[in-house]
C-alpha cells in the first residue's frame, strides 16, 4: 500500500478533486512511472555537456530507420482537424470563460509556462477545467460583471498542457516522496474528464512541453496507454501535440512522432523555450552561440527559419498537424498606438507562418484571434488545413539548426537593462501567482524569462562586449540589478524576485530552469 499523503492541505473545492479514487490512480502512474522521469530527467545533463563541449548536436545513427520509414501518425478526431487559431491562456477562471468564448477553434489550457504552481492555482485550474468541460462555468468579477459561456456559438477545444518533467508536485506525496508535477497534471485531468469528454464529442488532448529526447516521448506514450487501459478508454482516445521547444528535440522530430504515433496529433514550433533551450544547452561553448539582445532575435534568423521549415516537412510527412508559436506582442485596449504595432506585428507573423505551411498558430490574447483567423484562411480557403503541402522542397541540415552566429543583431546595454528589468518584474509576477504577464507592452512568461536570465547568464560568462564598449561582469549586472530594485520599489515579492534573478542570472553553476529555485519560495 503507497502512503498517500496532501502536504498541500484543502484548498477551495479540492475535495471535488483530490478524491481518494482519483488519488489512488495518481498512486498508480507514480508507481509505474516516476522512477523512469528521473532517470530520463538525470540523463539530460550528459548530453548536454557533451553538446557544448564538442559544439555539436546531430540527428541520431541509431534511429535512422524511423527517420526513412514510411509510417503516419493517427488520424486526427473532428475537433482537431482544424486548429486555424489557439488561444493560450492560464486556468484562472475568468480566462478560461473568456478563452472558451474567444472564437478561437482551440483553447491552450496552460498549467505550464503561463502558470505559476502555487497549490491553489494547480487545485483551482482543474476545478476550472472540469466545470469547463461540463459546460457549468461561471464566474462574477469583483465589480459584478458575469461571466458565462456564451450560447450559440462553438466553444474552443480544450487541449491542456501539463508542467514539463522536471518538476516536483510537493503538496502530494507518495511514501513521503513528491509526486512529479506532469503527472499531477495530467492524472487528475485524464481521471476526471477524459469519459466526459468524450461524452461531449471530444476527447483529452494535450500539448506536452519541454521534452528533449524521444525517450521523454515514449515514456509519455506509456503513460496515455496506462491511464487508458485503467479507466476502460479506448487505446489511441489520447491525442497529443508535442512542443518542439528544446534544440536537441529539434533533432528528433520524427522520433518524437514516432514514439507517440498511437496518440500524436502534432507538433508545434515552440519559439520561446527554443531559445532558452539553445543558449541553456551552449552557453559555455564559446562566442559562435551567443545571440544578440533577445528583442533582436526572430523568426527570421537563420537558425529559426532551419527550425520551423524542418517542423512543418516532417509533421506533413506523417500527417500530423504543424502548429506556429507565439508572437509575443499582445494589444493594450486603453493605448491604439500599442495596438495598432501588436497587430502589424501579428499579422506579419501568422502571414509567415500560413504561407510556410502551418496549420495554424497561437494567440495569447483574444484581441488576436480574427488576425490569426484571417490570416491562415486566406491561404487554407475551405480546407480545415493544409496536411497536403508536403514542402518536399525543404531539406535542412543539422549545420543550419545550429547556425547560431548568422544571427543579424547586437549585444546591447539597453538590451541587457531590458533582460534584468523583465526577468525582475516577471518573477515578481510569478510569485504572486501570475504566470503570464504584460511587461512593457509583451506577454511574458516562464520561457520568456528564461531567456532574459539565461543570456544573462551567458554574457558574463562570455565576457561580451556591448555597445557602448562595456564588457559584461557580474558587477554590472548587480548594478542594473539595484537600478531595477530602485525603479520598482513597492512591487510585490521584489526582494524574494531580486535574489532570485540574482541567482538564476549569476550562479557559478547554472540552474537548470528558474522555476525551480523559484518553486522553493511558493
Ligand atoms: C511561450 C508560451 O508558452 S506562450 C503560452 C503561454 N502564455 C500565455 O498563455 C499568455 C496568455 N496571455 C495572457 O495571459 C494575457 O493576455 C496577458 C497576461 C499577457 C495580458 O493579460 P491582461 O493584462 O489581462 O490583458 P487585457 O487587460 O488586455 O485583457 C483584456 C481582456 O482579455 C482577457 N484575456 C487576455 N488574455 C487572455 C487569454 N490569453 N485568454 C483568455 N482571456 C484573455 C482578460 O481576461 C480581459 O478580460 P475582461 O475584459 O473580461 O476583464
Ligand atoms: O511554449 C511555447 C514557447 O514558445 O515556449
Ligand atoms: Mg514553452
Amino acid at each position: 500500500m503507497v502512503d498517500i499523503q496532501v502536504p498541500g492541505g484543502p484548498v477551495e473545492r479540492s475535495a471535488e478533486i483530490l478524491t481518494p479514487e482519483a488519488l489512488e490512480f495518481l498512486a498508480g502512474l507514480h508507481e509505474r512511472f516516476a522512477s523512469r522521469r528521473d532517470e530520463l530527467v538525470a540523463a539530460r545533463a550528459g548530453r548536454r555537456a557533451e553538446a557544448s563541449r564538442t559544439g555539436r548536436l546531430d540527428f541520431l545513427p541509431d534511429t535512422r530507420d524511423v527517420r526513412e520509414g514510411d509510417w503516419r501518425v493517427a488520424g486526427a478526431p473532428e475537433d482537431l482537424k482544424d486548429r486555424r487559431v489557439e488561444i493560450t491562456g492560464p486556468t484562472e477562471r475568468k480566462m478560461a470563460i473568456n478563452a472558451l468564448n474567444s472564437g478561437a477553434r482551440i483553447w491552450l489550457a496552460d498549467l505550464e509556462d503561463a502558470n505559476t504552481p502555487h497549490w491553489e492555482n494547480v487545485v483551482g485550474g482543474q476545478v476550472n477545467l472540469a466545470d469547463a468541460v461540463r459546460g457549468t462555468i461561471g464566474f462574477t468579477s469583483p465589480e459584478g460583471k458575469e461571466y458565462t459561456l456564451k450560447p450559440d456559438i462553438r466553444h474552443a477545444t480544450i487541449v491542456m498542457r501539463p508542467r514539463g518533467w522536471h518538476l516536483d508536485e510537493r503538496h502530494i506525496t507518495f511514501d513521503g516522496r513528491p509526486a512529479v508535477g506532469a503527472l499531477v497534471d495530467f492524472g487528475l485531468y485524464f481521471f476526471h474528464n477524459a469519459q466526459a469528454l468524450l461524452d461531449r464529442g471530444s476527447g483529452p488532448y494535450f500539448y506536452l512541453p519541454k521534452m528533449e529526447s524521444h525517450l521523454e516521448a515514449r515514456l509519455w506514450n506509456d503513460v496515455f496507454t496506462h491511464a487508458e487501459k485503467t479507466l476502460g478508454i479506448a487505446h489511441g482516445t489520447v491525442r497529443a501535440t508535442v512542443l518542439i521547444e528544446t534544440i536537441p528535440a529539434a533533432f528528433e522530430m520524427d522520433e518524437i512522432l514516432y514514439e507517440l504515433r498511437e496518440h500524436a496529433s502534432g507538433l508545434n514550433a515552440g519559439r520561446w523555450d527554443y531559445l532558452f533551450s539553445i543558449i541553456k544547452y551552449f552557453r559555455d561553448a564559446g562566442a559562435d552561440f551567443v545571440l544578440p539582445d533577445r528583442n533582436d532575435v526572430t523568426m527570421t534568423a537563420p537558425f529559426m527559419r532551419a527550425y520551423t521549415e524542418l517542423l512543418v516537412r516532417t509533421c506533413h510527412r506523417r500527417g500530423a498537424f504543424a502548429m506556429g508559436g507565439m508572437a509575443a506582442f499582445i494589444p493594450n485596449r486603453r493605448d491604439p498606438e500599442v495596438t495598432e504595432k501588436a497587430l502589424a506585428k501579428v499579422h506579419d507573423d501568422k502571414r509567415r507562418e500560413a504561407g510556410d505551411g502551418f496549420d495554424g498558430s497561437w494567440v495569447a490574447h483574444p484581441d488576436l484571434v480574427s488576425i490569426c483567423d484571417e490570416e491562415f484562411t486566406a491561404v487554407l480557403g475551405d480546407r480545415p488545413n493544409q496536411l497536403d503541402k508536403l514542402r518536399e522542397d525543404v531539406a535542412v541540415t543539422a549545420d543550419q539548426l545550429l547556425d547560431v552566429k548568422s544571427t543579424p543583431g547586437a549585444a546591447t546595454a539597453a538590451g541587457l537593462r531590458a533582460a534584468v528589468d523583465v526577468g525582475v518584474r516577471y518573477l515578481a509576477s510569478w510569485l504572486g501567482g501570475n504566470g503570464a504577464a504584460a511587461i512593457h507592452n509583451l506577454m511574458e512568461d516562464a520561457a520568456t524569462a528564461e531567456i532574459s536570465r539565461s543570456q544573462v547568464w551567458q554574457w558574463v560568462r562570455n565576457e561580451v562586449e556591448l555597445d557602448t564598449g562595456a564588457t559584461v561582469t557580474a558587477d554590472l549586472v548587480r548594478e542594473q540589478l539595484a537600478d531595477v530594485r530602485r525603479d520598482l520599489d513597492g512591487t510585490p515579492h521584489l526582494d524574494v524576485a531580486c535574489e532570485l534573478f540574482e541567482q538564476v542570472a549569476l550562479a557559478e553553476e547554472y540552474p537548470d530552469f528558474l522555476t525551480l529555485p523559484a518553486y522553493e519560495r511558493i
